[in-house]
């Protein structure tokens, strides 16, 4: 049985077949604001995204993602704690079975519903798995999704949903622009971590915004009408497909803002 979020392959049994799992740059973590220290040398954001390198929308059978082109620098995210360019490869999402759960980082114990990441990879190597592997390879930039007002750009996402309701479904999904997912303020917190699904691997830099996005409570029920199962497989709701926050080992967190 391949890894999932379920009682026999979820992630306190992930450690079998990935022993990185208990490495020292795990992600996510539980975020506490008052431990982390302001560093007044790092860089505001900065996210440049096009929109048509926007290409399709892709159940994978743990969440779906939005895959983007990455075969030039034309979505790319500079600056930061970064050093050099990062193309924007994919965005997914995490949330939970119901509102009070759902985020993969927490923020001084809070779990928000749902959590969105934007993953880069570093363009000094060759390609993405190339850079997947390496500890500086790829940065995950993290916005957190809080209920509330209806989210008119998520909206155009939940659209699509019912062309890939099932585990390997796929459907094209050009001109979204990332950028209005993105909250007003890109206040952050970073620390070095890890990929949080298998292979778990440490090559992330993780960027995780202060401010949520907002979310409707209909639209998260939208989010928990995709399948984990594949079509003619017994139907398995896509929801919890978060993993737990991870031991911090030392790890320092900075804070862009004060
Ligand atoms: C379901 C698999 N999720 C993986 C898939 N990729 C890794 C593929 O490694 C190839 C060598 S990924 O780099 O796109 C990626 S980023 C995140 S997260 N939640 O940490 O932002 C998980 C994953
Ligand atoms: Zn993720």
């Amino acid at each position: 049985m391949s890894w999932g979020y379920g009682a026999d392959n979820g992630p306190e049994k992930w450690v079998t077949n990935f022993p990185i799992a208990d490495g020292p740059r795990q992600s996510p973590i539980d975020i506490v604001p008052g431990e982390a220290s302001f560093d007044g040398g790092l860089k505001p954001l900065n996210l440049k995204y096009d929109p048509s390198t926007c290409l399709d929308i892709l159940n994978n059978g743990h969440s779906f993602q939005v895959t983007f082109a990455d075969d030039s620098d034309s979505s790319t995210l500079t600056d930061g704690p970064i050093s050099g360019i990062y193309r924007l490869k994919q965005f997914h999402f995490h949330w939970g079975a119901s509102d009070d759960r759902g985020s993969e980082h927490t923020v001084e114990g809070t779990k928000y519903p749902a959590e969105l990441h934007l993953v880069h990879w570093n363009t000094k190597y060759p390609s993405f798995g190339e850079a997947a592997g390496q500890p500086d390879g790829l940065a995950v930039v993290g916005v957190f999704l809080k209920t509330g007002d209806d989210n008119p750009s998520l909206q155009k996402i939940l659209d699509a949903f019912d062309a890939i309701k099932a585990k390997g479904k796929q459907t094209s999904f050009p001109g979204f622009d990332p950028a209005t997912l993105l909250p007003g303020c890109l206040d952050y917190w970073t620390y070095l971590g890890s990929l949080t699904t298998p292979p778990l691997l440490e090559s992330v830099t993780w960027i995780v915004c202060k401010e949520p996005i907002s979310v409707s409570c209909e639209q998260m029920a939208k989010f928990r009408s995709l399948l984990f199962s594949a079509e003619g497989e017994a139907e398995c709701c896509m929801v919890d497909n978060y993993r737990p926050p991870q031991p911090l080992k030392g790890r320092p967190v900075r804070a862009s803002f004060q």
